[in-house]
């Protein structure tokens, strides 16, 4: 069953939202695209558990399978073979309790960012004071309040993922999935994004699953890590980063706790893209370049 946490404040009239957090499980996962002698095996016996209240990040080398598991976990796509789990309950097909925050932007370029946040409860024919109230409150907590009129088009990179980011939550979704939604922000805009995504988690202890290529948001994020191996994808370790919430971006990075937990994925990933680029892949000679820089800066510093 999921858990219903703690009533929080939509707005200062003192109407409440529920906060619904729900539990998702993977048992021995697997998914092969194509069939014969064009079968290839993009995941393989992957088995872990989203925890409730928690925020799981997901992170692996570019094109391990990251998205075709979210397809999965959405339940756009079925697995070849294995288990997929919301509460207990087989997930066969896409619903409401799992939303999805794409990289790609996804907002209605003719509609208003208080029009785009509005969307879900109007299409579930639910435009009324309690959903407009937590319309405000969200646009509030985004930061986006001055900005309720304008269109996506006049909006930076940072605010459209913000906006989206408010247009899932409005659904109260029991698992919100995010995949990569930050990249492609320059760098200053990307750690705002990562301090306004971290205190809207810490308020809400909402179940997320946030899938990343990017070492240094995955650690600052996460409760709990999983390191992903190359294709056939498969969980090669899970670190709990136990580092104390709320977590301040400015401080994190020092403490001895989140540079253990850096150094030991940064190696666990290189030696997942060291195996792909004996196998000539250019992303993972990429990663193995920058890899390799960032260790010579660190050791520099
Ligand atoms: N529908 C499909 N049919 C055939 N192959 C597919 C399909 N979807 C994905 N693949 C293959 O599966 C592999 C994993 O792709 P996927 O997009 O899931 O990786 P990713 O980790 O999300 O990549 P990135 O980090 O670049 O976003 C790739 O080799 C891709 O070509």
């Amino acid at each position: 069953m999921a858990a219903v946490l703690e009533e929080r404040p939509v707005d200062t009239t003192g109407k409440k939202l529920a906060v619904t957090a729900g539990e998702i499980k993977l048992e021995h996962v697997c998914k092969t695209y194509g069939k014969g002698p064009f079968a290839k095996d993009v995941i393989k016996d992957c088995s872990f558990l989203i925890e409730r209240s928690k925020l799981t990040v997901m992170i692996g080398p570019s094109g391990c399978g990251k998205s075709s598991l979210i397809r999965l976990i959405a339940g756009f796509e079925s697995p070849t073979s294995g288990k997929i789990t919301l509460n207990g309950k087989p997930v066969t097909h896409p619903g409401r309790d799992r939303l999805v925050v794409f990289q790609e932007s996804a907002l209605f370029p003719w509609m208003t960012t208080y029009d785009n946040i509005m969307y879900g409860p109007r299409a579930r024919g639910e435009d009324n004071q309690k959903t407009r109230d937590l319309a405000n409150f969200l646009l509030d907590k985004v930061g986006l309040t001055a900005f309720r009129d304008k269109y996506p088009t006049q909006l930076s990179g940072g605010m459209q993922r913000r906006a989206e980011l408010a247009r899932a939550m409005i659904n109260n979704p029991e698992v919100m999935v995010l995949d990569e939604p930050f990249r492609g922000l320059d760098a200053m805009s990307k750690e705002l994004m990562w301090e306004y995504y971290a205190k809207l988690f810490e308020e809400s202890h909402r179940t997320n699953f946030f899938v990343t290529t990017d070492i240094d948001e995955a650690v600052y994020l996460a409760d709990r890590l999983l390191i992903m191996t190359n294709t056939p994808m498969q969980v090669r370790a899970v670190i709990e980063v136990d580092v104390p919430r709320p977590r301040s971006l400015s401080s994190f990075f020092t403490s001895d706790r989140a540079n253990d937990v850096k150094m030991q994925a940064l190696s666990l990933l290189h030696e997942e893209a060291m195996k792909s680029f004996s196998g000539g892949s250019k992303a993972a000679a990429d990663f193995v370049e920058a890899y390799a820089k960032r260790k010579n800066a660190t050791a520099a510093e």
